[in-house]
């Protein structure tokens, strides 16, 4: 088998929990509508601990009121950052309104980024739809257990002769 035909064989599970931590990043063209979502949600998301992408995070922080964890702004790098936190099991929910009309330089990132939310089994909201879907989801203030890759067995099995 080829590595682009692997596939983890096992599943581990892993709790999202009650309060959740939240990543809220959007596009510059897409920023009215994420900050318009967020200040509707804004009794909700205050409940949660949210972490954000800088100019994201300082934005939904200025308009809401509520304290918002910047990382690294998207160009610079913050896209892979909240990456990190998804495959070390430290993040629960990822907003992410990205532009479908703007091209971006850091288009790797963004697309790693979707990725990782992907493999890592992370609810994923890209749209205003989807996101008042997840946030009225019974799910948002519960602890659920989801199906996450065993790294372990991963590695197990690419290491064993
Ligand atoms: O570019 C982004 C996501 O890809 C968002 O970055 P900012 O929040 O810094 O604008």
């Amino acid at each position: 088998m080829t590595l682009t035909e692997q596939r983890p064989r096992r599943q581990a599970t892993r709790t999202l929990p009650a309060r959740k931590r939240i990543a809220l990043i959007a596009h510059d063209g897409k920023k009215p509508e994420l900050l318009e979502w967020a200040t509707r949600w804004r009794e909700t998301l205050a409940r949660h601990e949210l972490v954000g992408t800088g100019t994201t995070a300082r934005r939904v922080s200025d308009t809401l009121g509520l304290a918002v964890q910047g990382l690294m702004s998207g160009p610079l790098g913050g896209d892979q950052q909240i990456g990190t936190l998804i495959t070390e099991s430290r993040l629960d929910l990822l907003v992410f309104f990205w532009d479908p009309f703007a091209p971006m330089p850091h288009d790797p990132d963004v697309k790693a980024l979707l990725r990782l939310a992907a493999l890592w089994n992370i609810p994923v909201a890209t749209n205003v739809a989807s996101a008042d879907f997840i946030i009225t989801s019974p799910a948002i203030s519960q602890a659920v257990t989801v199906h996450v890759p065993d790294a372990g067995d991963w590695v197990s099995n690419r290491t064993s002769p």
